[in-house]
């Protein structure tokens, strides 16, 4: 399919998940001896005439019980740029790169999206080299999955959904087919529109097409882009809030969101921290001080803001920002 066919398909896409599944032929399995997880690899650094990045900061930090070095601690690796249109080039070189792994080893790559500056961020991949290859050397975008970290409970049309930041930005210009693009169903309540998504990530565990993880017993996503507020919300788990504790759901919803709009569906922690690879894209003063709170050393499990929970049994969480975000890191 040309891009620009593929393009307009995906852009007159608005079905909800559950309709998408059926309409969608069945996807390839994966081999189960593939469903275990990606090989977590350190990043190469991401410096080159194109993309000058200050020097990468790399740090294990004590998990929340305040131990160090239990498979469970929270490792990160910094990357801080000198301009956005770096960053932009770095988070689109290594996005393409887990694309083309996971595609060579699983035969899918499965990517969850969060809203906000992200979707900019991500533009790249619309652009040459990434549009022809889509990641990897092989022309892998019919093997891309997408779903969202988190959505606004508004129509798909709808100024403040996060579906349609990313149709507009990213996905309409990439020629994934429309029928694995899994938006929500913008005609059910925010309760209703989760449990539907659980189960949308249920059908999907079920055709082979996300991996099941071993180690946490929940779905394993290839990638899961994460923005941050500057209070440390990730996806739509807002610090205090109660779903921040939930433990058994894969996905759940808030109507009291601090952030408007107040009601939306989000991933639920034990879901973001089951994924393969999670990469924060942080920008902005403004997010100094919760940058400065998740790097630190000293921990209590009482006052952790979300993206201080966010952690990875394997592999490392990639921080993709700015000198500004990074401000007040002493050690930088
Ligand atoms: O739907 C949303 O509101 C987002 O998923 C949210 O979690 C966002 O990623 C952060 O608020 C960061 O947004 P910025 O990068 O725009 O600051």
């Amino acid at each position: 399919m040309s891009t620009s066919a593929a393009a307009a398909s995906a852009a007159a896409a608005s079905s909800t998940c559950a309709t998408l599944l059926r309409r969608s032929s069945p996807p390839s399995r994966v081999p189960a001896n593939l469903r275990g997880s990606l090989p977590s690899r350190s990043l190469s650094s991401p410096s080159s005439s194109r993309a000058p990045v200050s020097p990468v900061y790399a740090a294990a930090s004590a998990s929340p019980d305040g131990s160090r070095g239990t498979a469970a601690a929270a490792r990160k690796k910094l990357l801080i740029f000198d301009a956005e249109e770096y960053l932009a080039e770095s988070l689109a070189k290594y996005t393409a790169r887990l694309s083309g792994e996971s595609v060579a080893e699983r035969g899918a790559f499965t990517v969850a999206l969060s809203g906000g500056s992200l979707i900019k961020a991500l533009r790249k991949l619309a652009e040459p080299p990434y549009l022809e290859a889509g990641g990897g050397g092989k022309r892998d975008w019919s093997k891309w999955h997408v779903l969202w970290v988190d959505e606004r409970v508004v129509p798909k049309d709808h100024a403040d959904s996060n579906y349609k930041l990313a149709m507009d930005g990213l996905l309409s210009k990439v020629p994934i087919p429309a029928s694995q693009i899994y938006g929500i169903n913008d005609a059910l309540s925010a309760e209703g529109a989760a449990d539907d998504y659980e189960t949308c990530l249920k059908q999907l565990v079920q055709d082979g097409v996300i991996a099941m993880s071993q180690v946490t017993g929940f779905p394993k996503l290839d990638l899961v882009l994460l923005g941050m507020g500057p209070d440390g919300h990730v996806a739509s788990l807002f610090p205090g809030h109660p779903i921040v504790n939930e433990k058994q759901k894969w996905v759940s919803y808030i109507k009291d969101s601090p952030k408007p709009p107040p009601e939306r569906i989000t991933f639920t922690l034990p879901l973001v921290n089951s994924s393969a690879h999670i990469a924060l894209v942080v920008t902005g003063a403004g997010k100094a001080g919760a940058v400065h709170k998740a790097f630190s050393e000293k921990k209590s499990s009482s006052d952790l803001l979300p993206v201080e929970m966010v952690s990875l049994q394997e592999g490392l969480i990639t921080w993709f920002t700015d000198k500004p975000a990074v401000s007040m890191l002493s050690s930088i």
